[in-house]
């Protein structure tokens, strides 16, 4: 059995106990009064190389990264060095995330939000909003067509930006057909774990340039995401070496003046 498929049983299980505990309709009753999503993709197509910033405590390949035991206040750390769009991970077996984070996250800061997760079910899109997500993960190696086709327009009839996940060539004609306008190319290597950066320069001229490219993983500083910039990225994904390093407002500074370089600016 592969990481992924391991990683989504869990899911499922977890997933089958939070729906026994609050059925869809009453999940949906809390979802009017909770404030509108944000235009996330507004955020994310803004000139230069944005910068989406994750609170990330595990991850399968690396097990324990950071304790973080206030994602608020490292949020409010992003934030402030100018990240366009923070992303909580709430899966929790493997990555030590929760719907708790993401709800305390919503409260400390004003910049959109990004479930990052394994979503299945129209359920976890209700949630995603209810906990104050304006974006959700959707990755095309977890679902067959019908229900990415089906779980992208579920997401954006409840507000949600939709982050298209891809990894190889098969999953980005699988995006683009589907109508993903973002999508993401991790470059983390889904049965090896492995990250190979070369990845997004060999997926993004497949990519549609109406489209926000983003690069995902592996990013250690500003000269990825130069790279990443050079090969057609609107906006990288950066988890690790920022709740890894000393000062994370510092980190994601450094990271958004190099995209905000001049001559990135008219990429998007
Ligand atoms: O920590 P990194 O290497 O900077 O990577 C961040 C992000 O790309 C990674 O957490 C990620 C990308 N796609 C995912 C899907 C599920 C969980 C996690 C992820």
């Amino acid at each position: 059995m592969s990481v992924l498929d391991d990683i989504l049983d869990g899911v499922r299980a977890d997933l089958a106990e939070r729906q026994e505990a609050l059925p869809l309709d009453s999940l949906k009753a809390q979802a009017e009064s909770v404030p509108a999503p944000q235009d996330a993709e507004a955020a994310l197509r803004r000139p230069g190389v944005q910068v989406i910033a994750e609170v990330k405590r595990a991850s399968p390949s690396k097990g324990p990264l950071a304790t973080i035991t206030d994602p608020a206040a490292l949020a409010r750390d992003y934030e402030a060095g100018g990240a366009s769009l923070i992303s909580v991970l709430t899966e929790q077996r493997r990555f030590n995330g929760s719907l708790a984070d993401l709800q305390a996250v919503a409260k400390a800061v004003d910049v959109p939000l990004l479930r990052k997760d394994f979503v299945v079910s129209s359920y976890q899109l209700w949630e995603a909003r209810v906990f104050g997500a304006s974006a959700v993960l959707l990755i095309v190696a977890a679902l067959p067509q019908e229900a990415l086709v089906s779980l992208i327009e579920r997401a954006r009839s409840l507000g949600l930006m939709p982050l298209v996940e891809v990894h190889d060539e098969e999953e980005v004609a699988r995006a683009v057909d589907a109508g993903a306008t973002v999508i993401g190319v991790n470059a983390r290597n889904l049965k090896t774990l492995e990250v190979d950066r070369d990845t997004f320069a060999r997926l993004a001229p497949l990519i549609p340039s109406d489209r926000v490219k983003i690069a995902e993983s592996g990013i250690r500083g500003p000269h990825d995401l130069l790279a990443y910039a050079g090969a057609g990225a609107g906006a990288v994904l950066v988890g690790e070496s920022l709740v890894r390093g000393r000062n994370p407002r510092e980190a994601v500074a450094d990271l958004v003046t190099a995209g905000a370089h001049p001559a990135l600016r008219d990429r998007n």
